[in-house]
């Protein structure tokens, strides 16, 4: 568990105002998980990212990491618990006179680890990162993709409990970016580490995290699991970012404004939280009952546990069929609205 107490930074400055980048944050972070922090730019979550590993101190505030309280410690014991955290970037930060075997070697050279110990490990990271044959590369010869692969395997060198990922996926392609959140995703469930992501793209979270705090001038102004965020977003910054993912809320179109293009049958909202969007409700439906049923309008997303958002449909079939098939989905964890002509 990663404990944060009243974590603050302020940016000094002579001739210009004080900055207070980090305001007062609070937040737990369970072992193993994923947890995200998403904000816009200068909502200050690089510097939140960066005080956990103390490349910037905080002004005010505990980090408890690793059971050790990170912003009491000595030079000896700092650069000790550095090696339990791995951190990625969005520029990478390689080594560009290095090849990729001697970039992923490098932090256990700065440890000490003896040379052919070095070896075995730097092959281990290299198959784990699926950048076999790329050894003796170097970083201009790689594509992004495989830039932030190396990366992730120099960050994983010293077997780390934690992860920070500071904007790792901003700088490459939707295709590419998702590549490497699966690869984020292998790892924490093979090597069990916690994984810190900072981000400003609400499909990373909705991807990969299980919980997410929202940043907004310094302070966390909402936190929970990442599938009730997405259900009941508090705050109007947090609707902007479920709506990157959602578009706009389908939820608003009201129901009765589908049901008047229909004589008969049924209109029906069906609402999806959670893993019930994988039940393929839809087609059970019309494999167990006597029923059309026509798709009028959708939104669903999917999360790290579970599908997300809202689908109407129109059923259509006999009176008491579609009564059946009404009473099956309530039985079902498929939230639902019913809307018939009057
Ligand atoms: N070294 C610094 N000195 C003074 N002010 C700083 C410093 N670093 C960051 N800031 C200020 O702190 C605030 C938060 O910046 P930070 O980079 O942490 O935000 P961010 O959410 O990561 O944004 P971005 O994604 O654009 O980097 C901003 O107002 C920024 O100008």
């Amino acid at each position: 568990m990663i404990s944060i107490k009243n974590l603050s930074k302020i940016y000094k400055s002579k001739n210009r105002d004080d900055v207070t980048a980090v305001d007062n944050i609070d937040l737990s972070i369970n072992q193993g998980e994923i947890f995200g922090v998403i904000g816009y730019s200068g909502a200050g979550k690089s510097t939140f990212i960066r005080l956990l590993n103390r490349l910037e101190e905080p002004t005010d505030g505990k980090i408890i990491m690793n059971e050790k309280d990170m912003t009491n410690l000595s030079n000896k014991e700092l650069r000790n618990e550095r090696q339990k955290i791995g951190m990625i970037f969005q520029h990478f930060n390689l080594l560009w006179s290095r090849t990729v075997f001697d970039n992923i070697a490098f932090p256990l050279e700065i440890a000490g680890i003896p040379k052919e110990q070095r070896k075995s490990k730097v092959q281990e990271l290299i198959e784990l990162v699926g950048l076999a044959g790329r050894e003796d590369y170097y970083p201009s010869q790689l594509s992004g993709g495989q830039k932030q692969r190396v990366g992730i395997a120099r960050a994983l060198a010293n077997d780390p409990k934690v992860l920070l990922c500071d904007e790792a996926t901003s700088a490459l392609d939707p295709q590419t970016t998702d590549d490497i959140l699966d690869l984020l995703v292998s790892i924490n469930q093979k090597l069990g580490l916690t994984i810190i992501v900072i981000t400003h793209e609400m499909h990373v979270i909705k991807k990969i995290c299980q919980q997410v705090a929202v940043m907004d001038n310094g302070k966390v102004i909402e936190q929970g699991e990442v599938l009730e965020v997405f259900m009941h977003p508090k705050e109007k910054t947090t609707r902007r970012f479920v709506q990157q993912v959602m578009g706009e809320q389908v939820e608003q179109s009201p129901i009765h404004y589908f049901v008047k293009n229909y004589e008969s049958g049924k209109v029906l909202r069906l609402h999806f939280v959670g893993e019930t969007a994988n039940q393929a409700i839809i087609s059970k439906l019309v494999k167990r009952f006597n029923v059309e049923i026509n798709i009028l309008q959708g939104n669903i997303t999917q999360t790290k546990d579970g599908a997300y958002g809202t689908l109407y449909v129109h059923m259509d079939g006999p009176e008491e069929v579609v009564n059946e098939a009404i009473k099956y989905i309530q039985q079902t964890s498929v939230e639902l609205e019913v809307e018939e002509n009057a």
